[in-house]
């Protein structure tokens, strides 16, 4: 059973873009703040876990970290301090989580394209620094949230059953070559 929480500010969109992978769906305007550990999603042989952003519940979603194969860190295209905040959630990351841990990036809200202060590029260059990848996506309108969960489920699959003699699964590619190319340029 693999385990994959969502992390990042509190507002950048975890719960919406779980429910939408859930759902297929988008509620607007139902921000209610995550108490602890939100709902889970349970998928074939995975269970995803939303988690408050709220520092006041950090104690609680350290304790989940330990046993994540993943983390999709999230922050808002439309909010700076989110995006600023990230390097802070990477060293919390580092800390609590595994070593081995998959770490997806993503720039959520996507849609909101005039509220824009964080540009694609520098989402880009932050991943790079980091060594993960990342992509935008949209909870609202749904772009690249499913291959968001895909990828990482992919790439946690590949090294479970990886043989030494079989090319090693980039998740860097994959997502490239599967990102929703006709929605990039209305939203990014
Ligand atoms: N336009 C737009 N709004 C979004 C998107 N994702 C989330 N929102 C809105 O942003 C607000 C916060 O979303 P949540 O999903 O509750 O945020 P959260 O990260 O789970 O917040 P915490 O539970 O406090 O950590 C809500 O009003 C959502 O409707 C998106 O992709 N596009």
């Amino acid at each position: 059973m693999w385990q994959t929480i969502l992390v990042g500010d509190s507002g950048v969109g975890k719960t919406s873009l779980l429910v939408q992978f859930d759902q297929g769906k988008f509620i607007p305007g139902s921000f209610s703040a995550t108490v602890g550990i939100g709902f889970t999603v349970h998928k074939s042989n995975r269970t995803i876990w939303d988690t408050a952003g709220q520092e006041r519940f950090r104690s609680v979603t350290h304790a989940y970290y330990r046993d994540a194969q993943a983390l999709l860190l999230l922050y808002d295209i439309t909010n700076k301090s989110s995006f600023d905040n990230i390097r802070a959630w990477l060293t919390e990351i580092h800390e609590y989580a595994q070593q081995d841990v998959v770490i997806m990036l993503l720039g959520n809200k996507a849609d909101m394209a005039s509220e824009r202060v964080i540009r694609r590029d520098e989402g880009e260059k932050l991943a790079r620094e980091h060594s993960v990848p990342f992509m935008e996506t949209s909870a609202k309108t749904g772009v690249n949230v499913e291959l968001a969960f895909t990828a990482v489920a992919k790439e946690l699959k590949h090294r479970a059953v990886q043989h030494p003699n079989e090319p090693k699964f980039q998740i860097h590619e994959y997502i490239e070559s599967q990102k929703e190319k006709s929605s990039c340029c209305s939203y990014f």
